[in-house]
């Protein structure tokens, strides 16, 4: 029997993308709801409970209730991609690189909380720093970034692409979350097993899909003075064996004119990059990704995949 996948909220922004990339899988089979009932609660508690794996694409409150609803029940595996469980400790944290342990653990657990885009990309630079012992854990992290609208989901990309939208976006850039209380914060600290609260600041481009997450750091402010090229063997080292996660050379890195947030668009990809000038003390930690790729439909397959037995 191939096992049944149920996408609830498939019809929005991320289960659509999860949707097109498991299109054509003869291993696994989707059911699905129509669209105009995707918020018949009864016809979602029937396919919920019918399901393998839920990958749960909705917005928080709603993710909790589909929680809620399989409260109990053995059979049927969860990966959520919202926000609501990233720092709860019975689930586990579904950024399968974090450390040599987390894809045995993905892969063993029935709950299992995708990452958020812009984490994605700030722990997958921070943790290994934080596991290598280069990086103190009290360093004053900051993390700027730029995002693809589609990370807004439906309102946004409306809000984005409509002129006529009561609440209409003509801006090519902003910046938001200026209060810096946005919902990452918990996630960035704990993964990144950082002692202080980031400070983030994330800002939406006009574009769809994308994203540029940078930190910042002065290399004095490092344990036993670390340097570009030690930071960077740190994070070589890290990656090693996979594919997913690829550190780019310090050499083509120092060549980049420019880098741009949607180069890596469509794909499940996430590159990283040290950038700076080495001995000047100083060095800009970059990931680039696809906010809607290993930022999130991505690596809720990539997180199925390990479920399944398939990792
Ligand atoms: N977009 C992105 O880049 C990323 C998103 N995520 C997370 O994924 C989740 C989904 O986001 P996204 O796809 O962008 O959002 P969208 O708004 O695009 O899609 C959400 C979908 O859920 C449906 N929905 C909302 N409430 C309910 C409900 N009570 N019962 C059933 N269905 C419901 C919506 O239906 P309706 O059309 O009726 O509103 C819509 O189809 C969020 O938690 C978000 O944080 C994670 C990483 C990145
Ligand atoms: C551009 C934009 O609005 N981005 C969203 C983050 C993406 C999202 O809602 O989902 P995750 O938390 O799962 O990443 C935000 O800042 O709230």
């Amino acid at each position: 029997m191939k096992p049944k996948i149920f996408i609830d909220g498939e019809h929005g922004t991320t289960g659509l993308q999860i949707r097109t990339r498991l299109a054509g899988r003869d291993d696994l089979e989707v059911i699905s709801i129509p669209e105009a009932e995707r918020r018949n609660k009864d016809l979602r508690e029937e396919f919920l409970k019918a399901a393998d794996v839920a990958i749960l694409c909705l917005p928080d409150e709603a993710s909790k209730e589909a929680v809620a609803i399989l409260e109990g029940n053995n059979s049927t595996k969860i990966i959520d991609t919202a926000t609501a469980h990233r720092v709860h400790p019975d689930w586990a944290y579904g950024f399968a690189e974090l450390d040599n342990a987390q894809r045995a653990k993905i892969a063993k657990a029935r709950l299992v909380a995708n990452p958020g885009c812009y984490p994605t990309g700030a722990i997958s630079l921070i943790r290994p720093l934080r596991d290598a012992g280069i990086l103190p854990a009290d360093y004053p992290i900051s993390v700027n970034a730029v995002s693809g609208y589609t990370g807004g989901g439906k309102q946004m990309i409306a809000q984005m692409e409509n002129p006529d939208a009561p609440d209409h976006i003509a801006s090519n850039h902003f910046l938001y979350a200026m209060p810096l209380k946005h919902k990452h914060v918990p996630e960035l600290q704990l993964h990144g097993r950082l002692d202080r609260k980031p400070i983030f600041s994330p800002s939406v481009g006009r574009f769809a899909q994308g994203m540029i997450v940078q930190v910042p750091i002065y290399t004095s402010d490092l344990n036993g003075n670390a340097s570009m090229a030690d930071i960077h063997a740190a994070l070589t080292a890290h990656y090693n064996g996979q594919n997913i996660v690829q550190v780019v050379s310090l050499e083509t890195s120092a060549t980049l004119p420019r880098l741009d947030p949607e180069e890596l668009r469509d794909t499940d990809i996430m590159k990283l990059y040290v950038f700076g000038t080495e001995g000047s003390g100083q060095v800009n930690l970059v990931a680039l990704l696809d906010n809607l790729g290993k930022g999130a439909s991505g690596a809720a397959v990539q997180n199925l995949d390990l479920m399944l037995g398939h990792g």
